[in-house]
């Protein structure tokens, strides 16, 4: 019989398929509390309070799954879990409308006191005068990161007659379209939102992605609110436009330290929070609680698991024959999301020579998982990425090409837009390692790991003369370069690997240089 421990509260409802099955037993103990029989388990079930350590694992040495009852695996080491092969799944949409309807429940009471009124009214006091709200309606609802509780959060919105924008870099006109939202520039929904709701997940991209310089550009008297990750509004540039009246008031479920402690944001009567609450309804703990032990049950039965978000389903043999090729992919398909920060309506690869001949559909997901990690919240694999990039309006496919490049195999990657088309060229040479090959139309040769820097520039003597004294200016050590052209004279590319992530004041030095039309940099 398979034990479980499920250490976070969860419904027990949701936990029926787990409680009901003649093959597991279910203890229900906070971590600490099962302390002296940690050994024993098989699956461990949480939410966001345990936090799932290597440590931890360390002294679960019969784990094989854990199951988070929610979205966001930020509470877990996942990372420790694929290398003590413990398989991570989530319930990645079953708190998507609780989520949505709070941070419209947290709108409405911003823009209308609800939170101040009511302090209020129970300390006997009847001061209507002084509670005067904004109706929603008409109002220009800013909504940035459109994925599922976006999505849902706009519709709602529409419901009241808001008009609603968004920024997404990766948001489809299809998919926009079809939910009647207009998707703008980032700065153009700064300029145009009365409110703004941010509901992206928080990676490095996010972070204080509304800071000091965006909220200045935001209309004086503007609403913020953040029911996504702490941090993704900068929480100093908040208290700064509190506290100078820019932010007319905000509201916050989420923030960098929870519980928060000493946070200067909580002196401010005109910001309302709430405890994380976002997914803190019957309905949606109902929800992940059934999916996760729906799914681990399924696992723990031997069968496919739909929401794993790390390991791959391949025999150990076969997934090391296609390992390198994988590694590869994965690394494309990131530098591919990363050249292409637009959205991408079509992803096709192309395989050649003898890695045509391997499990080509689990390279493929490698490359849309390597593709994906830059623009969602959960870990994407080999197992989850084709259901995500199709969710995510792109479509994808593979194909066995006879070409013959010169390579013993060449796997060929091309990322279509709406304007703009993408294409890298990579390659497997056995005690060599994986090199990129082709970078549009271009012949280049170069590791794909680190920092790189990407320029696209004249094929000019003193280029690249200048774009060393640049980098030595700003103390940059460039560890390799490698430079291709097309023709004399023409167009050329150059990428060159360097010590340490390059800051905006170098890369705008290299844009200003004459004859460098390009300059993008890429941490691998
Ligand atoms: N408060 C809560 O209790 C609670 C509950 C559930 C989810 N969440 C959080 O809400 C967030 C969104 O969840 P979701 O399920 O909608 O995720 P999702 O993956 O469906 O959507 C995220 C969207 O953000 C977009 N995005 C990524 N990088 C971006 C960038 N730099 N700029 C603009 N957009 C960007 C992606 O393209 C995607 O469309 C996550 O951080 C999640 O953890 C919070
Ligand atoms: O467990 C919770 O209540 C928080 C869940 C939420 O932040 C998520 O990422 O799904």
């Amino acid at each position: 019989m398979f034990q479980i421990l499920v250490s976070d509260s969860m419904s027990s409802e949701g936990l029926k398929p787990l409680l009901e099955s003649p093959l597991v037993n279910v203890v229900q103990k906070k971590v600490d509390e099962a302390a002296n029989e940690l050994h024993i388990f098989d699956a461990l079930l949480v939410r966001s309070a345990t936090k799932v350590t290597n440590e931890l694992m360390k002294k679960m040495p019969n784990l094989k799954i854990i199951g988070r009852a929610g979205v966001g695996v930020d509470n877990i080491d996942i990372n420790a879990a694929t290398k003590n092969g413990v398989v991570v799944i989530n319930s990645p949409d079953g708190n998507t409308i609780s989520t949505a309807e709070h941070t419209f429940a947290m709108m409405s009471a911003l823009m209308r006191y609800i939170p101040q009124a009511y302090v209020t009214v129970k300390s006997n006091e009847w001061n209507r005068g002084a509670f005067v709200g904004t109706e929603l309606y008409g109002k220009t609802l800013g909504i940035i990161g459109f994925g599922r509780i976006g999505t849902e959060l706009a519709k709602r919105a529409q419901a009241f007659g808001m008009d609603v924008i968004v920024y997404d870099p990766f948001l489809t006109e299809e998919r926009a379209h079809e939910i009647g939202v207009r998707n703008h520039t980032l700065d153009e929904l700064l300029t145009a939102a009365d409110i703004i709701t941010v509901h992206t997940p928080l990676t490095k991209d996010t972070k204080g992605l509304l800071g000091k310089y965006n909220i200045g550009k935001t209309k004086k008297g503007v609403y913020l609110i953040n029911c996504a990750r702490g941090g993704i509004i900068d929480e100093d540039a908040l208290v700064h436009y509190l506290e100078n009246g820019h932010v007319k008031g905000a509201a916050l479920d989420v923030f960098v330290v929870e519980p928060p402690v000493n946070n200067k944001l909580l002196k401010f009567s005109n910001l309302i929070a709430t405890p994380h609450l976002g997914a803190s309804t019957k309905e949606a703990q109902l929800n992940v609680a059934a999916q996760v032990s729906e799914q681990v049950l399924r696992f723990l039965e031997g069968k496919p698991v739909a929401s794993s978000i790390n390991l791959p389903t391949l025999s150990k043999e076969v997934f090391q024959k296609i390992q390198p090729f994988y590694q590869l992919a994965k690394k494309m398909g990131n530098l591919s999301s990363q050249f292409m920060k637009i959205p991408v309506k079509e992803i096709s690869i192309q395989y050649e020579g003898s890695v045509a001949e391997l499990e080509t559909s689990f390279i493929t997901k490698s490359v849309l998982a390597g593709f994906l990690e830059p623009r969602v919240d959960t870990t994407v694999n080999e197992v989850n990425a084709g259901l995500i990039t199709k969710e995510r309006g792109i479509t994808f496919s593979e194909k066995i090409s006879s070409n013959t490049s010169g390579y013993e195999n060449c796997l060929a990657v091309k990322v279509t837009g709406n304007k703009h088309v993408f294409e890298i060229k990579g390659t497997y040479i056995p005690n060599y390692g994986e090199r990129i090959i082709g970078i549009n139309d271009f012949n280049i040769d170069f590791y794909p790991a680190g920092h790189l820097l990407y320029i696209h520039h004249c094929d000019k003597p003193g280029v690249i003369g200048r774009v060393g004294q640049i980098l030595g200016n700003h103390e940059v050590n460039i560890a390799t370069m490698q430079v291709g052209r097309k023709e004399k004279g023409g167009e050329a590319i150059m990428m060159l690997a360097v010590d340490h992530s390059l800051d905006e004041k170098v890369l705008h030095d290299l844009k200003a240089c004459d004859d460098i039309s390009a300059v993008k940099t890429f941490d691998l």
